[in-house]
């Protein structure tokens, strides 16, 4: 998404508070495989002991890559990471690697795989990666379910079952009732089989004008 300059493009935006006015960057045609390299990159640095001299060859090649990368900084917003629903974690290297499947206004739902990098104690995802995809998919609930963009007021993870690393999970949540500028939203995470394993209530509220 870039920030978009013609401002009857979307007369709406007056009500997204204080966000710029976005519009799609695309992805060039390696951009998912960039990122998925580096998604590699992470699971292998949680996962890895590697000699000393491996360590000074890999800090000289990272650097070399930061280097490469650094002149192509661009504001948010005129990046392709984020913005990409074709690709895992719509191509940002911060979000769950998953993919939607389902994007309406009756609900929104996606699927994938907690990996490496994920990983809390004894092989189960770590407790903190389950609130960012709760809270990412919120986000994409109130948009898909046609309200202007709301912030993350509150959201109450509850964790019913020890949640796995790379097994295909399903998480699905949807707007449930709608009090002024107060959306409470709900959702899932299950196994494919449907088992339940953690289940989330939050509480997005919609933005005034200007607000951050
Ligand atoms: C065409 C379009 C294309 C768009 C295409 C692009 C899509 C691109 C999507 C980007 C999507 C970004 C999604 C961001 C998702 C995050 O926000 S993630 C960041 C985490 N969240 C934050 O940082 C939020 C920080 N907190 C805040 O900014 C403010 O506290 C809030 C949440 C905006 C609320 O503040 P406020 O506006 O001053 O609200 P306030 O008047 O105090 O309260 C309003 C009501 O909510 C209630 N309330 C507020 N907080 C709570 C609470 N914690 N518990 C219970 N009740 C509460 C109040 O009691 C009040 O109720 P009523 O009296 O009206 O009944």
């Amino acid at each position: 998404m870039s920030e978009q300059t013609d401002s009857t493009v979307d007369a709406e935006y007056e009500h997204h508070g204080g966000f710029p006015v976005y519009t799609p960057v695309k992805a060039g045609p390696n951009f998912g495989r960039f990122v998925e390299a580096l998604r590699r990159l992470q699971d292998l640095a949680v996962s890895t002991h590697i000699p000393d001299d491996v360590v000074d060859r890999a800090i000289e090649q990272a650097e070399a890559l930061g280097d490469l990368l650094e002149p192509h900084v661009v504001p948010e917003g005129r990046s392709p990471a984020g913005f990409n629903v074709d690709l895992p974690g719509r191509g940002s290297l911060l979000m769950l690697p998953w993919m939607l499947e389902k994007f309406d206004a009756e609900s929104v739902r996606s699927r994938g795989t907690f990996r490496i990098y994920h990983r809390g104690g004894n092989s189960a995802a770590h407790g903190g990666t389950l609130p960012l995809l709760f809270d990412d998919l919120m986000g994409m609930v109130v948009h898909a379910a046609g309200h202007p963009i709301a912030r993350t007021a509150y959201l109450h993870v509850t964790y019913r079952k020890i949640t796995p690393l790379e097994t295909e999970l399903v998480v699905e949540g949807r707007v449930d009732r709608v009090d002024g500028r107060k959306l409470f939203c709900s959702a899932e995470l299950r196994e494919a089989d449907g088992t339940l394993l953690a289940d989330c209530e939050a509480l997005m509220v919609q933005l005034r004008p200007g607000q951050p």
